[in-house]
């Protein structure tokens, strides 16, 4: 079952906005005051024009070419300062946007991996790429152009004031109507966009399940279901599209039934103050004008309106990811000096559940002295690769204490985690750049002679030569391909190069075929050597090395001493070495 990552309330990511705009205020300030300044100057437009409209009716057409050039310079000046402000109020915005997205990314790594397994990664992707996306549109051109045409209106508020009052209470006739309209869509519009957000994720999540898992789907014969499901999303997110489309032709019609109040409210005014003799012919053009001039700004400030109850929908999203309580494991917050003693693990009632009520680990206790070698060894679904991933410090155990050198593995700062213990899966991820900067994630400050050294050491020394560039040669995605052995003997390679206490390595070897696995088995030994090592073995010839080997079952440990020890006794590990040795030993 998923339960999608939480969204932030309004007041939290303004919150989160104010907190990273502060850092560049001085920046925002030059934005709005040459915004401001611009309008200013804009106003300057209609007045001069009705100013050569009554020129221009007492037949006094001398000065009307000053006015035209005036009119030319104001239009220069408005546009350059316009240009200043909507960049300085961009680049700030892309700033900001930029912190966000760093906390955002922090944040995410920290989360529990149960959370986001929980959350679906289809949510997470959306966030970090649509909401993004989003946002990062409406800070380049929707948050400037708002700023601008707000500061627009309310000047022009001030010039239809001062050409006269009665024209500016004309203009505001059609303001309820506005304030209205707007009021009605901002309640409307927010929760709907905000749930059309969350039917498109969960409709990328539902394609992602469905694809993702087609051959089991088909294995099991779900394809209907999964079509049905899809199906289900996607109407889901149309219906949703369908009902903005429909809020916003409906807001823009009232928003007309207002321009048209206001227009003929002031236009009649004008008609009655000409005739009593209270406003020129020119006055009454101007404020025609301004009020003409309005319609732009508000339309666009209304319509932009709509791009950023969009933008905040998904900020509210982005920030609502910072918002989830982080692993205590990659998060500061327990941030401490506490330092493990030595490579001792020492493991209390591990318990453990992916779907709670199903316990997978049911109360294990497991002391690896350090220094030492245990392999863990038992069917499939036993509970191996859980008991490495708790140990790991990877997942949390729902129950029980994990100490490292006698520091609980909770307590550790992340730098100290990492030096402590590292856990390699079958799954290596091999970062996209160059094998050298691969390397380097393990151990920043480590030259090309120790890069080589680590390499060397699993036996990948050979293979690295041979690339075009050596440890220059681009890998990962995009770049040279590696194969499964070779990512794994990357990932070996980098815990000798991170040099924890304590290595677990899950299956590491169970991937490549017998010679590769060979070398992987004499790569993982070199890793084991002189520290403490947990081992998932799936090869018995492991096993046999181990100084203690945990045979599981069910979540249990089920027998556990030395190989020769568990042989002799005949048990369950005793049959699991023999079915194993004698599908090795040719009949
Ligand atoms: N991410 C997960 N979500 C849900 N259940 C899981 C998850 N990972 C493991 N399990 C379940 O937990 C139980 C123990 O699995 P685990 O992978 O720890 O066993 P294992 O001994 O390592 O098996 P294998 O050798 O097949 O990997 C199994 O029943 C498995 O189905």
């Amino acid at each position: 079952m998923t339960t999608t990552l939480p969204v932030s309330s309004p007041r939290r990511s303004r919150q989160a906005v104010l907190r990273h705009l502060r850092v560049h205020r001085a920046p925002a300030l030059l934005g709005v005051g040459s915004l401001v300044a611009s309008a200013a100057v804009s106003l300057v437009t209609a007045p001069l024009l009705g100013d050569i409209v009554d020129l221009a009716a007492r037949g006094d057409t001398g000065p009307i070419t000053r006015r035209a050039l005036a009119l030319a310079g104001a239009a220069l000046v408005q546009a350059l300062l316009a240009w200043i402000g909507l960049a300085a109020v961009a680049r700030v915005g892309e700033q900001v946007l930029a912190g966000l997205r760093e906390a955002f990314v922090e944040h995410a790594l920290g989360l529990p991996l149960e959370r986001i397994e929980r959350g679906g990664s289809g949510d997470l992707i959306s966030r970090v790429t649509e909401d993004v996306a989003m946002v990062s549109e409406a800070v380049r051109t929707a948050v400037p152009q708002f700023v601008q045409a707000a500061l627009v209106i309310a000047l022009t508020a001030v010039g239809l004031a001062v050409l006269d009052w009665r024209f500016l209470l004309a203009a505001l006739v059609a303001v309820p109507v506005q304030v209205w309209t707007s009021r009605w869509y901002m309640r409307r519009s927010g929760p709907m966009y905000a749930r059309t957000r969350t039917a498109g994720a969960a409709e990328q999540q539902q394609w992602l399940e469905s694809l993702g898992g087609a051959p089991t789907v088909r294995a099991f014969g779900l394809a209907d279901e999964h079509v049905e499901l899809v199906r289900h999303r996607v109407d889901d997110s149309l219906n949703r599209t369908v009902g903005v489309v429909r809020l916003h032709m409906s807001f823009f019609s009232r928003l007309n039934l207002a321009e048209a109040m206001g227009l003929s409210t002031v236009l009649v005014t004008g008609f009655v103050l000409v005739r009593e003799d209270l406003a020129s012919v020119g006055t009454a053009s101007a404020a025609a004008l301004y009020f003409v001039n309005l319609f732009g700004p508000i339309n666009r400030m209304l319509f932009l309106l709509d791009t950023l109850q969009s933008a905040t929908a998904s900020l509210a999203r982005i920030v609502g990811v910072t918002e989830v309580p982080t692993d205590g494991t990659t998060s500061a917050v327990h941030a401490s000096d506490v330092r493990p003693r030595d490579g001792e693990v020492v493991a209390n009632g591990l318990r453990h559940a992916y779907v709670e009520g199903h316990d997978v680990l049911h109360g294990l206790d497991v002391t690896v002295p350090a220094g030492s070698t245990v392999a863990l060894v038992g069917g499939s679904g036993g509970g191996k690769s859980t008991l490495a991933a708790l140990l790991a410090g990877v997942r949390r155990p729902d129950h029980g204490r994990i100490s490292i050198g006698g520091a609980d593995l909770s307590g550790l700062d992340p730098a100290t985690m990492r030096a402590s213990v590292v856990l390699v899966t079958q799954e290596v991820h091999v970062f996209a750049g160059t094998l050298a900067a691969d390397l380097r994630l393990a151990a920043p400050d480590a030259d090309e002679q120790r890069l080589m050294d680590a390499l060397t050491d699993v036996g990948a020394d050979t293979w690295v030569g041979a690339l075009p560039d050596g440890l220059e040669t681009v890998v990962g995605e995009g770049g040279h391909e590696l194969g499964p052995q070779q990512a794994q003997q990357l990932a070996l390679a980098r815990v000798l190069l991170t040099d924890p206490l304590v290595a677990i390595l899950d299956e590491a070897t169970a991937e490549a075929g017998s010679a590769g696995s060979r070398a992987l088995e004499t790569a993982a030994e070199r890793v084991l050597a002189g520290r403490t090592g947990v081992l998932v073995a799936h090869r018995f010839s492991q096993a046999v090395l181990a100084d203690l080997v945990l045979v599981m079952d069910g979540g249990r440990v089920v027998e556990q001493g030395r190989h020769d020890e568990l042989v002799a006794a005949g048990g369950r590990y005793a049959g699991l070495w023999a079915a194993w040795s004698a599908g090795r030993t040719p009949a």
